[in-house]
């Protein structure tokens, strides 16, 4: 069979209506038509070709960012995209660059964290790309730690302005995005000083470089931090260093919207939580779950199709072979994959929802859902990044050796997805800031205080720490309540041994960093009980199309069995479940792989990627792999010529001289 027909074959199998599916994934119908709109006028404009950045020249790599982005401006302003338009649209350019960091945190950090007056100043040049921003807070020595930052703002009453130094090679500002070559403009983090005083760390607009000849002005010195992991991939970003050497600033140029210097140089502190300065990485962390999702059924649409194509083994007397779709083994490694997608979508939604809502209470100065909110997004953050990072390198391993092959697509996927585990904070930094709250919820128990949101489970503690789950033949892991009970008692088992073990510590802050590995388990466990409960939640939501909701049933199941497979070693040792109860989970977890499988390739049409975004030949919607990988090969510039260069210097003379020895 044919690779075309292979697919068409599995497409005709499914069970369930894919269009509506469609709709499912995007959010909503009307999501579904700007997306699949955005993703086709991407994927028409040559423009956007991505075919060959991974023989480009860093240089040349660059300078194509550069061309990409000034027509992706153009095209925004001539077609009036919406803004909702406009960032689907960049999405599907798939090429990380200056714009990311200017839209995503320069914009928001300005919009958060400025007075009326300054967003009046400067945002209507940011709208129009008339300055462009990046956000400069990591240095050379601190990242994770925020409150270590060593760049220091000397307010000056004289001048009435901020002197920006760097004092120490370890505080040049090292990482930000878009800062190397590009930004005229950056939000930068430093620790305020007024009268000879510390204020801790605070953010300024800080000029860059010269409007008219993009020229560094005096007092900075600027540059690109260097060549990063992978062919292509992020190295179209200029992550930039920065120094500043007694730079001055007007006064008016620090972010005043929390805490204000006055004009006499008094320093009035913020009357609401200072954290709030975060709120930029809130933000892009919350962002990042969805996209997580996105990556993660990027590298499951591509290895899906391709187990699909590829047969090995099973033939008989040289009749057709095996899919490896159909092995086992491979449906134990793609599915829970397949499902993760799926579930990460659907947490990513409620997370929105849980950000619009405490942005909401913020403004009205209600701070009570802020912890929660910062745990939340850490903490999803931190897991799904994780899971999609590994997700990705297990989509290429299932490709096989052709996996390997960068037209592939997951070789740069990989690259360009993997520092998400470390940018926007540090995966294992941000489960120990959800261990934290955990830590504090647990200590409040006896206090009488109910606790709320996602930790309401906590409240059952009596029950959830005695119950035994009645889970007694495979079926009854489709039941929602027994499958979240198991969840729920595991995560609360897990946090409240860690906060029985701190209390055994007289230091609690020695106690907790002895305790740093179990605490983030702790984190992930609780984590990964959110995910599994909004998934269940979106099954009690109404959903259309047929057998739409049964996939997402089986889905949701296959999500939450592999996870008790994974860590049973967690569920075990709580005594959550019993060994017995466990093989009936792997059984039913056979089961749904089963049903699953004839509908597997619709799961991933549904995600609605063109070719131009899964950028992969094993992906390819057609399923016509293996003459496309020729011609892949063929255009590589080794294969210009038949004899390579280098041939008469390095080759021939290996050549001659075994002939002479031939000879003798
Ligand atoms: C095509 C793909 C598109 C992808 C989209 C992305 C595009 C851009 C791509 C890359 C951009 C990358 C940009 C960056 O990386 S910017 C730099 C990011 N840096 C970090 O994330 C640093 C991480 N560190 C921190 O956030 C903090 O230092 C900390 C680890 C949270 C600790 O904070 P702090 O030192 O203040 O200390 P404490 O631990 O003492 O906490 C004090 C209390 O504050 C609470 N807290 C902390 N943070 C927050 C927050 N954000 N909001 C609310 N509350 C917060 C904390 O829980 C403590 O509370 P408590 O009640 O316990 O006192
Ligand atoms: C591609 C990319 C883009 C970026 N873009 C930007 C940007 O636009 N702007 C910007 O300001 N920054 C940016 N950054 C910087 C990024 O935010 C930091 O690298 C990140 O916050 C991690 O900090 P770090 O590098 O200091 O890691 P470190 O904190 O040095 O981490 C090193 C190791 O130490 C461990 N560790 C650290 N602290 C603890 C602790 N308390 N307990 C236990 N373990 C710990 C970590 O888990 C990790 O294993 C970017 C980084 C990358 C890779």
């Amino acid at each position: 069979m044919e690779g075309d027909d292979n697919l068409a074959h599995e497409r005709n199998k499914a069970e369930f209506d894919v269009n509506e599916m469609k709709i499912v994934w995007a959010g909503s119908r009307q999501a579904f038509e700007v997306s699949n709109r955005m993703s086709r006028l991407v994927a028409s404009d040559p423009v956007f070709d991505k075919s060959n950045r991974a023989v480009m020249t860093r240089k040349e790599l660059f300078k194509n960012t550069l061309r990409k982005s000034a027509h992706a401006w153009k095209l925004i302003n001539e077609l009036c995209l919406s803004d909702e338009e406009s960032t689907i649209f960049k999405y599907f350019m798939d090429q990380p660059g200056f714009l990311d960091l200017h839209w995503r945190m320069f914009v928001p950090a300005i919009k958060g964290q400025g007075t009326e007056e300054q967003k009046q100043k400067w945002l209507p040049l940011a709208n129009k790309m008339q300055i462009i921003g990046c956000y400069a807070q990591t240095e050379l020595g601190h990242g994770s730690n925020v409150q270590g930052l060593e760049t220091t703002a000397t307010f000056n009453p004289q001048t009435d302005q901020f002197i920006l130094h760097s004092p120490t090679q370890t505080s040049s500002k090292w990482w930000p995005g878009g800062l190397g070559k590009v930004s005229t403009h950056a939000v930068v983090y430093a620790r305020l000083i007024t009268n000879g005083k510390d204020h801790g760390v605070h953010g300024f607009i800080v000029q860059l470089r010269n409007l008219d000849d993009h020229s560094p002005l005096p007092g900075i010195t600027i540059g690109d931090i260097g060549v990063k992991f992978g062919n292509g991939a992020y190295n179209s970003m200029d992550n930039g260093f920065l120094m500043f050497d007694k730079f001055c600033i007007p006064r008016d140029q620090m972010l005043m919207r929390l805490s204000k210097v006055t004009r006499e140089g008094k320093y009035v502190p913020s009357d609401v939580p200072r954290q709030l300065m975060y709120g930029t990485m809130v933000s892009v962390r919350q962002t990042i779950v969805s996209n997580a999702s996105v990556a993660m059924a990027r590298a499951v649409c591509i290895a899906t199709r391709y187990s699909a194509v590829r047969r090995q083994f099973g033939s008989q007397n040289g009749g057709v072979e095996t899919q490896v779709i159909d092995y086992k083994t491979q449906q134990n490694r793609l599915f829970p994959l397949l499902a993760s997608a799926y579930a990460f979508r659907f947490v990513g939604e409620w997370l929105k929802w849980l950000y619009t809502d405490v942005t909401q209470r913020l403004e009205a100065s209600d701070f009570a859902t802020l912890p929660e909110a910062h745990a939340c997004t850490a903490g999803l953050k931190s897991m799904t990044t994780s899971a999609t990072s590994d997700g990705i390198e297990e989509c290429r391993k299932l490709c096989g050796g052709h996996g390997y092959l960068w037209c592939s697509g997951l070789p740069e996927l990989f690259a360009v997805y993997v520092p998400a585990c470390t940018y926007e904070g540090d995966n294992v930094v941000l489960q120990l800031q959800v261990a934290r709250f955990l830590m504090k919820t647990v200590a409040q128990l006896s206090s009488g205080n109910a606790p709320a949101g996602t930790t309401a489970y906590m409240g059952r503690a009596k029950h959830l720490l005695q119950c035994r789950s009645s889970i007694q033949k495979a079926e009854d892991w489709l039941n929602p309540a027994m499958v979240l009970e198991a969840f729920e008692a595991r995560a609360l088992r897990m946090a409240v041994s860690c906060a029985n073990n701190l209390k055994k510590f007289e230091n609690q802050e020695q106690g907790f960093s002895e305790l740093l590995a179990d605490l983030v388990e702790a984190g992930i466990a609780h984590c990964q009980l959110i995910v599994v409960s909004k998934f269940i939640a979106k099954l009690e939501r109404d959903i259309k199309g047929k057998g739409v909701k049964n996939q997402l049933k089986n889905l949701c199941y296959i999500y939450a069995l592999h996870l008790i497979h994974k860590h049973l070693g967690d569920f075990l040792s709580t005594n959550t479940i019993t060994p017995e109860q466990a093989s009936l989970a792997n059984n039913q977890l056979r089961s749904l792989y089963s049903q699953l499988r004839p509908n597997a390739v619709a799961l991933v049409d549904a995600f609605d990627y063109t070719d131009h975004y899964l950028g992969s030949v094993l992906g390819r919607y057609d399923g016509n792999v293996y003459p496309k990988l020729f011609e892949e090969a063929l255009k590589d510039p080794l294969n210009d010529s038949v004899v390579p260069d280098g041939y008469h210097e390095y080759i021939r003379p290996f050549i001659k001289q075994d002939l002479r020895s031939a000879r003798l």
